[in-house]
């Protein structure tokens, strides 16, 4: 089994990322960056004051990358909600999840409760402190999974601001949940359920628009490719900002009046190709979309609209929607989530709210919508390169699809193994060889990974704003097509 370390990735093909030393030129081509420890904490963690090298993972140690600022500023506040969640709720935790009576159980979950907080204090002071990622030795699903894959990381990239930032972030919030997990009295508890909840009820007004918007569409590329930009433009969630980020421009969330007017953001757009590939109106076969889903709320229901879309036109004859297994990143789609949200939509005050819940039920019913089985594989830290020999099931059930959407950013570092790739690199090569059906990417840039951008894009960029791959405020829709491999 191949290691998932950083140093592994010396180049096995010439399509693959070299990582380079910590010295080389840097991706805008300007000058040998030296190693320089600013401050106590860079000294000490050996953070280097420069940005990510090219071809070289996202990692905590470039000081002047979003995964240092993710590392240092963003997974430590993660953690400190959890705690203030966990602390404001006590006793309706205590009264839901503990018995209520006899007293001695009341007593033992208070105390079980403590004894997680203090396991979750533990882990952001192991966060900050830069320690070695710990196995797993409780009842977890997915033990063997994350242990082995622990186990081969080399020793000096054990640690969370050595190692790939994508596994740090993926090994917290596995962590975070396992304190639950493993517990008696808090066993299926979402600590993230209420900020998922109020990411749809606060945005109930876009909502109502986005319903009555598409209530009459045609089938047309150009109407699919309106709803795709919608479902684009909502792949953004507060709580993964960077407080200190400038304010989003104003086709934030709801895009409806123009959606157009966004389009100079869009940096590559290969929404006809997608709709090439689903147009089977001649066709007439069954037809299954994957929808690899991100976070809950109005992100959720804008893919939920465009399914409909799918569905209602003959471009797909089921939808997938594959879920992650337990809370993750936030604000990442549970299946509880999922069917809360189905069920908020149809119990809604709002008759045209209501109405569009219920359709979705019915679908749900008729197999149109099919949640698809829990894989752990989606909150696993490996690559989505490593499908095939982490998951073989997970990788011939999306051989079965004509098309997988990948949604948001997590998704598209994981298809990208959180490489900082030459901009202009083709998504295909990137992928190194993880193609089971077509695959279309619909993220806003929110990591400094990406790649199918023209020449001369990322540079103009770069000058213009040179947080632009952290700010949120660029987005990509982007197709492999798979077909000539699997004679679609
Ligand atoms: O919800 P999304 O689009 O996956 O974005 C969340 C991601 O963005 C980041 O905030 C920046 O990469 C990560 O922490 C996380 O991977």
């Amino acid at each position: 089994m191949e290691s998932p370390s950083l140093v592994r990735y010396g180049g096995q093909t010439e399509d693959e990322p070299k990582t380079k030393s910590h010295s080389e030129r840097t991706d805008d081509g300007s000058n040998i960056v030296p190693r320089i420890f600013k401050t106590e904490f860079d000294a000490k963690y050996k953070i280097y004051d420069m940005r990510t090298p090219l071809n070289a993972f996202m990692c905590g140690q470039y000081k002047r990358s979003g995964a240092y600022n993710t590392l240092r500023n963003r997974l430590p506040v993660v953690l400190t909600n959890v705690i203030d969640t966990l602390t404001k709720d006590k006793s309706e935790l205590v009264a839901e999840f503990g018995e209520v009576s006899p007293i001695d159980f009341e007593q033992a979950a208070r105390g079980e409760l403590k004894v997680i907080i203090g396991l979750i204090s533990r882990l952001k002071y192991e966060l900050q402190t830069d320690k070695p990622f710990q196995g797993f030795d409780g009842q977890e699903p997915d033990r063997a999974l994350w242990n082995k894959f622990l186990n081969l990381l080399p020793d000096e990239e054990r640690t969370f601001f050595r190692s790939c930032c994508l596994y740090s972030e993926c090994y917290m919030h596995r962590k975070l949940y396992s304190f639950v997990e493993n517990s008696i009295f808090l066993k299926p508890y979402d600590y993230h359920v209420k900020v998922k909840e109020n990411s749809l009820t606060s945005f109930i007004d876009d909502v109502l628009s986005l319903t009555k918007y598409t209530r009459r569409t045609d089938n047309s590329l150009e109407i699919f490719g309106e709803l795709l930009r919608i479902s684009l433009w909502s792949n953004y969630n507060d709580t993964a900002r960077d407080p200190e980020a400038p304010p989003l421009p104003a086709f934030n969330i709801n895009v409806l009046e123009d959606v157009s007017a966004a389009d100079e953001f869009i940096l590559a757009n290969q929404v006809a190709d997608i709709w090439q590939c689903l147009d089977n109106r001649k066709q007439k076969k069954p037809c299954q979309v994957d929808f690899v889903l991100d976070n809950a709320g109005y992100e959720l229901f804008t893919d939920i609209i465009l399914a409909e879309f799918m569905i209602e036109k003959g471009l797909a004859t089921k939808v997938l929607f594959h879920v992650k297994a337990h809370p993750w990143f936030v604000t990442d789609v549970t299946a509880r989530d999922f069917k809360w949200t189905l069920e908020y939509l149809s119990q809604h005050a709002d008759y045209i709210i209501s109405l569009i819940g219920k359709k979705f039920l019915q679908f749900l019913a008729e197999g149109k919508f099919q949640l698809a089985p829990i894989s752990h594989f989606w909150t696993c830290p490996y690559p989505y390169y490593r499908m095939r020999d982490t998951d073989p099931d997970l990788y011939s059930s999306l051989q079965q699809s004509k098309l997988i959407v990948f949604k948001g950013d997590l998704n598209y570092r994981k298809l990208l193994q959180d490489v900082c790739w030459d901009s202009t690199q083709d998504l295909n090569t990137c992928l190194r060889g993880f193609l089971p059906s077509n695959i279309c990417a619909v993220r806003r840039v929110k990591a400094e990974v990406i790649c199918g951008l023209p020449e001369g894009v990322s540079e103009t960029l770069s000058k213009k704003d040179p947080h632009w791959m952290i700010s949120g405020n660029y987005g990509v829709i982007q197709f492999v097509d798979g077909s000539r491999e699997f004679g679609y």
